[in-house]
This record gives structure tokens, C-alpha cells and sequence, in this order.
């Protein structure tokens, strides 16, 4: 029997929206992978310049959004292990719960651009066959990664990004049609992203 063939979205998730959901989607289709598992950060240690919303708000909002796809989970390794996130520990805690699984790690262009900056970037690539998707505004190039680790791929172009949706909400605007529309009723029940009064 061939390997189960699991795909991993990793993502700070401020909130997840539809650029993440369809990324997902494409690259579950194209290769053929039994699941995607979408794995919101504990602390993304390059976004410390900035305030990320709590790690409880960002997990529910990606279970509210994956919900309805059968080849869709959600898991809490990066949460529940608790400090900056690397993923090079998310693929080894994801290898030890699925040993027979062959992994592939899906990430936009703009986070292939910066994957040698990670740690222990020499060893991620072999945990996993990494996939890089494209995202309006940015290149998508493997030249700087080790030659056959990468695979690149063309997803429906979504213009969207969590930076903007958070910024549409401080400033009243709808974000309906970007996000699912139970992330859209989170943000609004929790008062996410609102400025104070
Ligand atoms: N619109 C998009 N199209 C394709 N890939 C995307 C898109 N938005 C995000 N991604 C990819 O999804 C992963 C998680 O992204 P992340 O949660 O940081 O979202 P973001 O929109 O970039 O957030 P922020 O604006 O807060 O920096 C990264 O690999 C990123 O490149
Ligand atoms: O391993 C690292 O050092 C590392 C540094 C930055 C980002 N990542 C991962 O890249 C994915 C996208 O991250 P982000 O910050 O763009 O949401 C997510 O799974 C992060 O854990 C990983």
C-alpha cells in the first residue's frame, strides 16, 4: 500500500482567508493528497515586530473555516507546544503522529522567499517535499533552495491578505467575500481587529 499523502498549511492565521483556503485546495488536488492539515502558529517569532491576536482566536477561526471540507483538519502542535514556532518542529511532531505519511509543506511565495532564514532551514527540507504556491505580488522562485526539494505551483490568484483584512475591519469595511462567512461572524462576535472606542 502506497503512503498516505498529507499536506500541512502552516500560517499564523490572523485571520485565515480565502488566499489560504484555496491554496489548500489547489495543491490537494494536483497532488493527490489524502489531507490538508492546517496548522496555525504559537508564537511566529518573524512577525514580533507586531501584535498577533491570541492563539485560541486564530485556532477557532481556522477550525470555522475548514469545517466543511472532509479533506481539511486543523491541528494545535504549534499552539499547544508553546514558544516561537519553527517548522522544523512542526514537521518532526507531524512525522511522529503520522510515521507513515509522506509530508508536503505548502507555503506562498512571499514565505519561500524567506525559508533560508528559518531555523535549521538545511534540515526542513528533509522532513518534507515543500510546495510553493503562487500569490499576487510576489515572485515565486526556488533558485536559492536545494535542487528537487521544492515544487512550484500555480493557485487561482486570490489578492487578499490577513494585513488587510484586519485593517478593512479597524476601518469599518466589510470583509464578507474575503474570509468564510463564519470567520466574518467570529470577527464580529469577538470584536476582532475593531479599534476601541
Ligand atoms: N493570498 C494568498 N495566496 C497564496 N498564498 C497565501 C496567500 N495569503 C497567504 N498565503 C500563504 O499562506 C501562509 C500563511 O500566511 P499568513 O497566515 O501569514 O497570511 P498573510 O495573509 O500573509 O498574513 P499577514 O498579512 O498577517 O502577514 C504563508 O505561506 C503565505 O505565503
Ligand atoms: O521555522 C521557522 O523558523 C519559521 C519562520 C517563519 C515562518 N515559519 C512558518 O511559515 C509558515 C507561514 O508563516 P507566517 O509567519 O507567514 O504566517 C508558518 O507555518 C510558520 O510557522 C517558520
Amino acid at each position: 500500500m502506497s503512503n498516505r499523502r498529507i499536506g500541512v498549511m502552516g500560517g499564523t492565521f490572523d485571520p485565515v482567508h480565502h488566499g489560504h483556503l484555496v491554496a489548500a485546495s489547489e495543491v490537494q488536488a494536483r497532488f493527490e493528497l489524502d489531507e490538508v492539515i492546517f496548522v496555525p502558529t504559537g508564537q511566529p517569532w518573524q512577525k514580533s515586530d507586531r501584535e498577533v491576536s491570541a492563539a485560541e482566536d486564530r485556532y477557532l477561526m481556522t477550525v470555522i473555516a475548514t469545517a466543511s471540507n472532509p479533506r481539511f483538519s486543523v491541528s494545535r502542535v504549534d499552539i499547544d507546544r508553546g514558544g516561537p514556532t519553527y517548522t522544523f518542529d512542526t514537521l518532526n511532531d507531524l512525522k511522529a503522529t503520522h510515521p507513515e505519511a509522506d509530508l508536503f509543506f505548502i507555503t506562498g511565495a512571499d514565505a519561500l522567499e524567506q525559508i533560508l532564514s528559518w531555523r535549521r532551514a538545511d534540515d526542513v527540507f528533509g522532513l518534507a517535499h515543500f510546495i510553493g504556491v503562487t500569490r499576487p505580488g510576489y515572485d515565486l522562485d526556488d533558485t536559492h533552495l536545494p535542487p528537487g526539494a521544492v515544487s512550484l505551483v500555480e493557485v487561482p490568484a486570490m489578492a487578499i491578505s490577513s494585513t488587510a483584512v484586519r485593517a478593512r475591519t479597524a476601518s469599518g469595511l466589510p470583509v464578507w467575500y474575503l474570509v468564510p462567512d463564519g470567520v466574518v461572524q467570529y470577527i464580529s462576535k469577538t470584536g476582532l481587529y475593531s479599534v476601541p472606542d
